[in-house]
């Protein structure tokens, strides 16, 4: 086979604590990293001797994790064919969904099987980490507890709920968030069962920064927060609420003040399904 199309699914981080900073100045970090069904669509032909994507408008070609992830397979394992890849965007950029970065690993995942280069689901998780913190949890490709910088992960069962997901209009730097001055950085330790036992005692750090740079965001919080207890995802700029499905759905999504998604939460990754990695 040497063609292939598979989704990349988004993610939700159902909570997020920054714990400490570290000597290399990234964050230490825990999380519940909840995939969802928000997908974009990449093919893969392998029958070219380069690597190429097609035109993403936000995204120059050679900054796109895709050909990154690509490129860092082919260095590491010393392949010398190529891939023609084409990218179906629907996942919002820079809202804290993860779209690059599933991007990145959907692109490990389906070279590694279509080049045959063999690579373990652990050692392309090695490889995604340098692409950005939050491309093991696409490799994994389960539901998880996520400590360190994010690649110290465990998965764990979460209850299946629905979600509305608003994307406020704004693109927030992950970078930028990280060095605000007034971000808390100490929050004590938790455990994945405290966080079981009562789940809206934890928050997200970012949240605060992130409504008062960003109003747009503070607007669809509020808006949500009507309705049940909404967080940010990330660092934003996404929002989401878990919606029950007594409540009125289509109206809580036509009255949003900005783009509203669907979302069921997933238990695996269909990458994963799609692959026989199971
Ligand atoms: C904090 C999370 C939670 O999911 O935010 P989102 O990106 O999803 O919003 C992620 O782990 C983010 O992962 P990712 O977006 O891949 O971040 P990276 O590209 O690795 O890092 C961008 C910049 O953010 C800072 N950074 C990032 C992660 C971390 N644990 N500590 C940091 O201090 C660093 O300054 C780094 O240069
Ligand atoms: N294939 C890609 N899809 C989305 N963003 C990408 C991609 N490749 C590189 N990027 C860059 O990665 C950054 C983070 O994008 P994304 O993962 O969508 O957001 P977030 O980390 O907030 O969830 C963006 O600034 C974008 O320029």
């Amino acid at each position: 086979m040497s063609l292939l199309t598979l989704p990349s699914p988004a993610k939700l981080n159902l909570f997020l604590h920054i714990t400490g900073k570290r000597a290399d100045g990234y964050h230490n970090l825990q999380s519940v990293f909840q995939l969802i069904d928000l997908y974009d669509y990449l093919s893969f032909d392998i029958a070219y001797a380069d690597l190429s994507i097609n035109q993403l408008d936000e995204v120059a070609s050679s900054d796109n994790l895709i050909i990154k992830a690509a490129r860092l397979l082919q260095h590491h394992t010393g392949y010398r064919g190529g891939c023609r890849i084409e990218l179906q965007k629907n996942i919002p950029i820079g809202g804290g969904v993860g779209g690059g970065s599933s991007n990145a690993a959907t692109t490990l995942l389906a070279l590694n099987s279509l080049w045959q280069t063999g690579l373990t689901l652990a050692e392309l998780a090695g490889l995604g980490i340098q692409l950005g913190a939050d491309v093991p949890i696409f490799i994994l490709g389960k539901n998880a507890w996520a400590e360190g910088v994010g690649e110290q992960l465990v998965a764990v069962d979460l209850p299946q709920i629905d979600y509305i997901v608003l994307k406020p209009d704004c693109f927030i730097s992950t970078k930028q968030l990280f060095s605000q001055e007034s971000l808390t950085r100490n929050t004590p330790e938790t455990t994945f069962a405290a966080y079981q036992q009562n789940p809206t005692q934890c928050g997200n750090n970012f949240e605060a920064i992130a409504q008062k740079l960003y109003p747009e965001v503070a607007q669809a919080l509020a808006y949500l927060n009507q309705f049940g207890q909404a967080r940010l995802t990330g660092t934003g700029a996404c929002v989401f609420l878990p919606v029950q499905p007594e409540q009125d759905i289509t109206a809580i999504m036509q009255n949003a003040p900005c783009q509203s998604y669907f979302c069921h939460g997933l238990q695996r990754s269909p990458v994963h399904e799609q692959l026989g990695l199971v």
